[in-house]
């Protein structure tokens, strides 16, 4: 089976604070062909809001006119997407998922350190001792594709750039040796009844909260 695009889109989700954005910049630096989508803000520069959280003192994504916005990119393929939201991209769109992972005081000091609320604090707390954000890749997602990653540390940090620049590499000479990543099969055996349950999808918009 032919490659479905030059590049993989590798999407790297986690809690709020757990180090999406550190690892996505020291990934660019590092795949010289990827392109690096901050969701937060993509969605604030391409205004796909359906409106104002008071309470979580947050915009509330519309997640169709992200997606609306968004697709066109990742069709072309080499994508580092950054959200913490994950449900958002059809599973044809995406070959990794990578969930961060972190230890929850470390946790707490870093979403003080950005100054969020008590309540956002808890909220956020909670979610990574329930593990949400990984359950949810799990239901969105080929598990043979979601990877969870604990980023307490640097050396961890680093370690974790060196793993997905390495997948990133295997996914590459794959495709450039004709050989046929299992993957694709599932992914495209996937996509129209995938399409479909996107088209039903009614998000909950409290899923989507900006969370920067
Ligand atoms: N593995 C790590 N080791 C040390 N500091 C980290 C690690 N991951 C994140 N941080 C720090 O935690 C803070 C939040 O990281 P950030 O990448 O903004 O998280 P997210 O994008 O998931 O909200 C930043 O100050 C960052 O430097």
């Amino acid at each position: 089976m032919l490659p479905r695009r030059l590049n993989p889109n590798v999407l790297v989700s986690g809690t709020p604070g757990t180090g999406k954005s550190t690892t996505c910049e020291l990934l660019q630096r590092r795949l010289k062909d990827a392109t690096y989508y901050n969701i937060s803000d993509f969605a604030r520069e391409h205004n796909c809001y359906s409106g104002y959280d008071e309470g979580r003192k947050s915009h509330i994504v519309d997640e169709d006119l992200l997606l609306d916005e968004l697709e066109p990119l990742l069709r072309k393929g080499g994508a580092i997407v950054d959200w913490h939201v994950n449900d958002v991209f059809p599973e044809r769109l995406i070959d990794l998922v990578v969930v961060l992972r972190c230890d929850n005081s470390t946790l707490y000091d870093r979403l003080q350190m950005r100054k969020y609320h008590d309540a956002k604090i808890q909220e956020n707390l909670d979610a990574e001792i329930m593990g949400v954000v990984m359950q949810d890749a799990l239901d969105s997602y080929a598990q043979e594709i979601v990877v969870e990653l604990r980023s307490d540390t640097a050396d961890e940090m680093d370690e974790n750039v060196d793993r997905i620049v390495a997948w990133t590499e295997n996914w590459l000479k794959q495709h450039k040796d004709g050989v046929t990543n299992e993957l694709d099969g599932q992914n495209e055996d996937a996509s129209s009844e995938e399409d479909q349950d996107y088209e039903d999808d009614t998000q909950s918009e409290d899923s989507s909260q900006s969370d920067k």
